[in-house]
């Protein structure tokens, strides 16, 4: 397993945003589901190195997240919601910056093969600033990839994304987790179904269920994703 929580709590002032969560999370894409301010991003961004956890443990790639973050950095690629990007670089000069970032050698022809597996080719040329939302997203997806790494964390990549653009970053996220581990956050149920094998829900930052797609139907009487969802965190 790429990714093991074990109890971990993140306490904001009085509130426990994230409260004694465990899971694991190996090969191909988990979905994070949760209603908003679940904890989903608190989770996400502990595991990414972000900020510290109150308490608990979580590991990446075998790398623990406080003791050995640096690691942790060479074995993870995060998009966060914000999607935070240089808006005056133009496209390549984003990836060769980030790519500069890790040491990646060959860095032209990685960032040429991201370009490319992220359908970014015809917009290539332009600057971040100019391109559309999923064009962005696509970027801050390349950016994530760009050094390769075994464990992806993407919080919420394709909110709104037209039907087109979803589609295609679907798919992308799909063939990515084939090779590697991908935590997905999002709210929309129809995208866990296309994509997700495994799925875990959290509600007040504590996790209502960790299962197969399958199992969670089969335990539910068939009921549909998002009926599973409203009785689970209500
Ligand atoms: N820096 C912070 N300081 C104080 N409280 C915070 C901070 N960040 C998050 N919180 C609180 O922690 C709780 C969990 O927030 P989090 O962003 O993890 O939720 P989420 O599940 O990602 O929600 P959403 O679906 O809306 O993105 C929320 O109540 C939020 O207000």
């Amino acid at each position: 397993m790429s990714i093991r929580v074990e109890g971990l709590t993140k306490v904001y002032g009085t509130q426990k945003a994230v409260d004694g969560v465990s899971f694991s999370a190996g090969k191909g894409v988990t979905g994070f589901l949760g209603p908003n301010g679940a904890g989903k991003s608190t989770t996400m961004k502990i595991l990414t190195g972000f900020i510290p956890q109150t308490s608990g443990t979580a590991s990446v790639a075998g790398f623990d997240v406080t003791a050995q973050s640096l690691e942790v950095r060479k074995h993870i690629g995060y998009l966060p919601e914000s999607n935070p990007l240089y808006l005056d670089m133009y496209v390549k000069e984003s990836l060769a910056f980030i790519a500069n970032i890790h040491g990646i050698p060959n860095a032209d022809a990685r960032i040429a093969e991201v370009i490319e597996q992220t359908g970014l080719g015809p917009e290539q040329h332009k600057k971040v600033g100019q391109l559309s939302k999923g064009y962005r997203q696509r970027v801050g997806l390349a950016q994530a990839m760009l050094h390769d790494p075994e464990v992806l964390i993407l919080d919420e990549p394709t909110s709104g994304l037209d039907p087109n653009q979803l589609i295609g970053i679907r798919q992308l996220i799909t063939d990515l987790g084939k090779t590697k581990t991908i935590i997905l956050s999002t709210h929309i149920m129809q995208e866990v179904e296309a994509v997700c094998s495994q799925v875990i829900i959290i509600n007040k930052g504590k996790i209502v269920a960790d299962d197969t797609l399958e199992n969670l139907r089969a335990e539910n009487q068939g009921q549909s994703l998002e009926s599973i969802f409203i009785r689970l965190t209500n």
